[in-house]
């Protein structure tokens, strides 16, 4: 289904992805964990074509995607939707017009400058705003909504592109932990439900062993680890971290009782988080 062929990306003299090859058969909840820089925002990003790779090849169904350009290159971006850390939405819109901003890649630009969405786009996007719980929020603007509906919000914008793939770059980095499972329960629901594929960066290892069915560890830009979470081990864990006999896999947890100050100062320095 998704084939990602030796690709690397430079920036200058850093390498931020270094050949990397991942091959995922059927839609899956695939997670990506590494420390802060390891290269897992500019992988995602490379997939969405965001940001281009400077070699290598990203194959969907057989197509090179990664050489796609105007047209058919947005016509991608609609099919792999990618939902944020900071949820990106127009804070002063309201939530049902945020929603419909999912669909401004496929129709054209003049009605969707006005606000002209036909029936069928409003009603689809209230039905989406429903599946997720958020529906009584539709009128309010997005930037009255918690974090954690905000996200949700992200989540149903990107429902509407009706995407193949859901790239999720920390999507719970700045949430609170109960906000967070709801946000990872919602992508684990679309996932089994509707059978489209999520990969996802996540900072935390608890996060990681529960929602996914593959885990991938970069380090480096390079990818170190690729199994089940049931295969990712504390000793994998640290591996994968660079870090040394100071990493305490509960610094890393969401758990709002995890570690000492001393264990969140040092997991912050090593994941970013
Ligand atoms: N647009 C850019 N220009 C220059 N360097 C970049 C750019 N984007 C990323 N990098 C560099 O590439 C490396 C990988 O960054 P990336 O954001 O992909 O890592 P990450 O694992 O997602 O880290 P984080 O968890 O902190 O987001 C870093 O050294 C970063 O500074």
């Amino acid at each position: 289904m998704l084939e990602i062929r030796e690709v690397t990306r430079v920036f200058g003299t850093r390498t931020a992805v270094d050949r990397v090859s991942i091959r995922i058969d059927r839609p899956a909840f695939v997670g990506v964990i590494g420390r802060s820089g390891a290269g897992k925002s500019t992988l995602l990003r490379m997939i969405n074509r965001l940001t281009d790779v400077s070699s290598g090849e990203i194959l969907f169904e057989g197509r090179d995607v990664a050489a796609l350009k105007g047209a058919e290159k947005r016509a991608w971006q609609s099919r792999c939707a990618m939902v944020f850390q900071q949820f990106n939405l127009v804070p002063r819109l309201d939530v049902a017009s945020n929603v419909l901003h999912g669909l401004l890649g496929r129709r054209a630009t003049l009605p969707t400058l006005f606000n002209l969405w036909s029936a069928a786009d409003i009603s689809r996007a209230l039905e989406i705003l429903d599946r997720l719980g958020i529906a009584d929020q539709a009128s309010k603007r997005a930037e009255a909504l918690s974090g954690g509906q905000q996200q949700r919000v992200a989540i149903a914008r990107a429902l509407m592109q009706d995407p193949a793939i859901i790239l999720a770059d920390e999507p719970i980095a700045s949430l609170d932990p109960m906000n967070a499972q709801v946000v990872m329960d919602t992508l684990h629901r679309i996932q089994t439900e509707d059978g489209r594929m999520v990969l996802a960066n996540l900072h935390t290892l608890d996060t990681a062993r529960r929602y996914c069915d593959r885990v991938i560890g970069m380090r480096d830009g390079r990818v170190v680890f690729d199994g089940t979470p049931a295969q990712l081990s504390t000793q994998v864990a640290r591996e994968i971290y660079g870090a040394d006999e100071r990493f305490d896999e509960a610094a890393t947890s969401t758990a709002l009782t995890a570690g000492t100050q001393a264990d969140d100062a040092y997991a912050t320095e090593m994941l970013g988080a």
